[in-house]
């Protein structure tokens, strides 16, 4: 079997536990996100979820284990990674649209000057930054604004994956709204594949293709993979009425509360350890033809 596009193979981190000893966050941990796939992660606080992004970002090494994309091994950041934090992380000494054009010229270095800061403006003005704000600094901007410009930042640089940090939490409802929808129209005209990490179920379930779900640490496992069998283009307020969103958020919930803490910090037996792949489809057309419906698989609720 080839293997997926992206693909995190027997992966452990282990850190000092500050008391002498060592604090293992996951081992052995494996799974794979395939081109175009739109993969939330949910878990509680500490079980890893940033350890994870920052691995796949080329920030950090992992203790053992391998990252490849595209076939190749990653290490090390690459513009081919786009990674939105949540704490943005501008730079504070250039304007807003500088912060965006910075990466595009990168990119792009055959583009000339006016054709970069168009591309960087449309970017801004998807995520609601036009006119004189793109000339102010990033102390100039409220937390909201900044997390918008990074998120600009991010998209205008058409990375093959991008890596979201709970990229809306300092957003107002609001503007969170509008911007996963932007993040949907963005991510659906390309073959962008994205990872993104948050502990709002309600938009994990509106945006991913599937969620993986981590225990709690440590010895965190990734211990399942739930598909979100609702169709797309999806809609915030109509999603609700699909037969299967409550069946899914139910789920999610139930292993969040309750599962995440009973599976905890049970070491591993050096096995390499992939998500258990979970299908829930309550629709008419799967409850009346079981047979043909693929099964519902590991769910003890
Ligand atoms: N550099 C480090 N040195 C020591 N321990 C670390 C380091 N980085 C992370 N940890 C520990 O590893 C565990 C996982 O941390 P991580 O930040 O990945 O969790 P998380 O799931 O992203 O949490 P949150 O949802 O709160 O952001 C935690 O117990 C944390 O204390």
């Amino acid at each position: 079997m080839s293997k997926p596009f992206l693909s995190i193979d027997r992966l452990t981190q282990q850190f000092p536990d500050g008391q002498g000893g060592t604090l293992t966050v996951f081992e052995n941990a494996s799974f794979g996100i395939e081109q175009g796939e739109f993969v939330c992660i949910l878990g509680h606080s500490g079980c890893g979820k940033s350890t994870i992004m920052n691995i796949l970002a080329g920030l950090a090494e992992p203790t053992s284990g391998a990252v490849t994309m595209d076939g190749a091994e990653i290490s090390g950041p690459s513009l081919d990674r786009g990674v939105v934090f949540q704490n943005y992380s501008l730079l504070p000494w250039l304007s807003t649209l500088k912060n965006v054009t910075f990466g595009v010229k990168a990119r792009e270095p055959g583009w000339t000057k006016s054709e970069v800061e168009a591309h960087a403006r449309k970017y801004l003005a998807m995520v609601g930054l036009e006119g004189d704000v793109v000339h102010r600094k990033p102390s100039q901007l409220s937390g909201g604004m900044r997390q918008r410009v990074s998120i600009a930042r991010a998209f205008a640089n058409h990375p093959k994956l991008l890596l979201l940090d709970e990229p809306f939490g300092a957003l107002d409802a609001l503007t969170r709204g509008t911007i996963q929808d932007e993040l949907l129209k963005i991510w659906g005209g390309t073959e962008q594949t994205v990872f993104m990490i948050t502990h709002d179920i309600d938009e994990a379930i509106l945006l991913a293709d599937r969620i993986l779900l981590m225990t709690n640490g440590p010895f965190a496992r990734v211990s399942e993979s739930v598909e979100i069998t609702i169709p797309r283009p999806r809609n915030r307020t109509e999603i609700v009425e699909h037969p299967n969103y409550y069946a899914i958020r139910n789920h999610l919930v139930h292993f969040l509360g309750l599962r995440s803490k009973e599976l905890a910090g049970q070491q591993g037996d050096g096995a390499e350890q992939r998500p258990t792949p979970v299908r829930i489809d309550k629709t008419a057309a799967a409850e009346a033809d079981p047979e043909t419906a693929p099964p519902l698989r590991a769910v003890n609720d």
